[in-house]
């Protein structure tokens, strides 16, 4: 079946969520509690293929986005995959540019969670329909076609479609090299998995001991609840991982510009890789105080609330961040993500994307290695987040090989999950939930 066949007959919503906050698995010094939750959305076709997209929440609030993601997802009924595919940046626009629904970001926020959900969504099916993993189908667009699938709305002070379009016609006579290093090596990742703050201190100890087992050799700690205990984590962990391991830190926004700085200034003798998220995602200027003063004892990392394109570039201009750290679904999906891999191209910041939750290393394995074959082409630096929850409930879950990531083969985004686990998981009616 040709994709001018493929018609869009209707959509279903699930609002789905997992008691991770049981075992205190995913907290941090903001989040004390997390039930990883999506909010999933299923685009059904006439040919029997389906697209799968989610975004992540982190449980009250899930169905605020199924809502949103209601209100956005019968723009594409009826339409053809050739519609919708032609041009991707048209086809984002359709969600973005809706001018009431609009009014409720623009472009951040619950709508723009569920933006890329459904955009998500379009391009799981367009690469289950083409036979190929939504890495793969990236990096066979041709530069215009990529380059067309982006809004340059709001970035063109910071890159220009031609510049763009220079950048991936660049990479073009090495491509195949890249994509066949990733598929015999896999992409380099980190763990935080050893690193919850509501985790004992026995668990941290064992954990580490089992991730250093399997070869892992950057991990992450979260920090900023207490600065005692983070001091004597700190300790534990270079124990255990040794000088010469990778330590990130993670505050999760807890503190204020100054704060960050005082607050780090006794965990810089575990020589920190980076310090993430040290205050507002929204305090562009304040990021780019505490990187001024704590370069060069650490650098600086965010991304995962940083909800668009426009705040990314701003990051960028200010020199604010050492990292970046695009989200999967925060952002407006694969096409914000390919516009904020441009910029971080262009300004010489390497991208480890957020990841982890419930989907997000299942969605990021595709866009860290897209960036690297087609955009970075570098992977200097760059390791991609992994965290070991909930991969079990997906159809073609992540798979890891010694600290790294396995490039995935099976047609799509990865994103669906297994029926049973949504029924199972759907909130509040689900068995888990009664
Ligand atoms: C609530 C979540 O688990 C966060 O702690 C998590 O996204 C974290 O910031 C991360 O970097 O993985
Ligand atoms: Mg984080």
């Amino acid at each position: 079946m040709t994709n001018s066949n493929i018609t869009i007959t209707g959509y279903e919503t699930r609002d789905i969520r997992f008691p991770t906050s049981k075992h205190l698995d995913g907290s941090d010094a903001m989040n004390k509690d997390p039930d990883y939750s999506a909010a999933y959305v299923i685009f059904h076709t006439n040919a029997g293929i389906e697209g799968h997209g989610l975004t992540f929440t982190i449980g009250r609030g899930n169905e605020i986005c199924v809502a949103a993601i209601k209100a956005l997802a019968p723009k594409f009924v009826g339409k053809t995959l050739a519609e919708l595919t032609v041009n991707m940046r048209d086809t984002w626009r359709i969600l973005t540019g809706d001018s009431q629904l609009r009014w409720i970001g623009p472009e951040k926020g619950v709508i723009h969670l569920s933006t890329g959900a459904v955009i998500n969504a379009i391009w799981d099916l367009w690469a289950k329909a083409e036979g190929k993993p939504l890495w793969k189908l990236v990096v066979d667009m041709s530069p215009e076609d990529l380059v067309n699938s982006i809004d340059f709305r709001y970035i063109s002070d910071a890159i220009t479609p031609e510049e763009a379009l220079a950048i991936l016609k660049k990479n073009e006579p090495t491509k195949a090299v890249r994509e066949a290093e990733m598929r015999e090596h896999g992409y380099p990742a980190y763990t935080t998995s050893i690193g919850w703050l509501g985790y004992s201190e026995e668990k941290v100890r064992e954990l580490c001991r089992d991730a250093i087992a399997e070869g892992w050799t950057h991990f992450k700690q979260k920090v900023g609840g207490n600065l005692e205990q983070d001091i004597q984590r700190a300790r534990l962990i270079r124990e255990e991982i040794g000088a010469d391991a990778y330590l990130m830190m993670d505050a999760n926004q807890v503190w204020d510009v100054q704060q960050a700085i005082d607050w780090m200034q006794p965990l810089l003798e575990f020589k920190p890789y980076w310090i993430e998220e040290p205050t507002s995602p929204d305090d562009i200027l304040g990021h780019a105080t505490i990187r001024k003063v704590l370069s060069p004892h650490t650098k600086i990392a965010t991304g995962e609330h940083i909800q668009n394109r426009v705040i990314f570039k701003q990051l960028f201009q200010a020199k604010a961040i050492d990292f970046c750290q695009i989200d999967s679904c925060r952002v407006g999906g694969v096409n914000e993500v390919l516009s904020i891999l441009l910029m971080a191209k262009k300004f010489g910041v390497p991208v480890c994307p957020h990841s982890g939750g419930v989907g997000l290393c299942e969605y990021t394995q595709h866009l860290a290695i897209l960036n690297y074959i087609v955009i970075s082409a570098s992977n200097d630096n760059c390791v991609l987040e992994f965290v070991d929850h909930l991969h079990e409930h997906f159809v073609d879950p992540v798979r890891m090989k010694g600290g790294r990531y396995v490039a995935p083969t099976m047609p799509g985004y990865s994103i669906e999950m297994k029926k049973e686990s949504i029924s199972a998981y759907e909130f509040p009616l689900g068995k888990v939930h009664k």
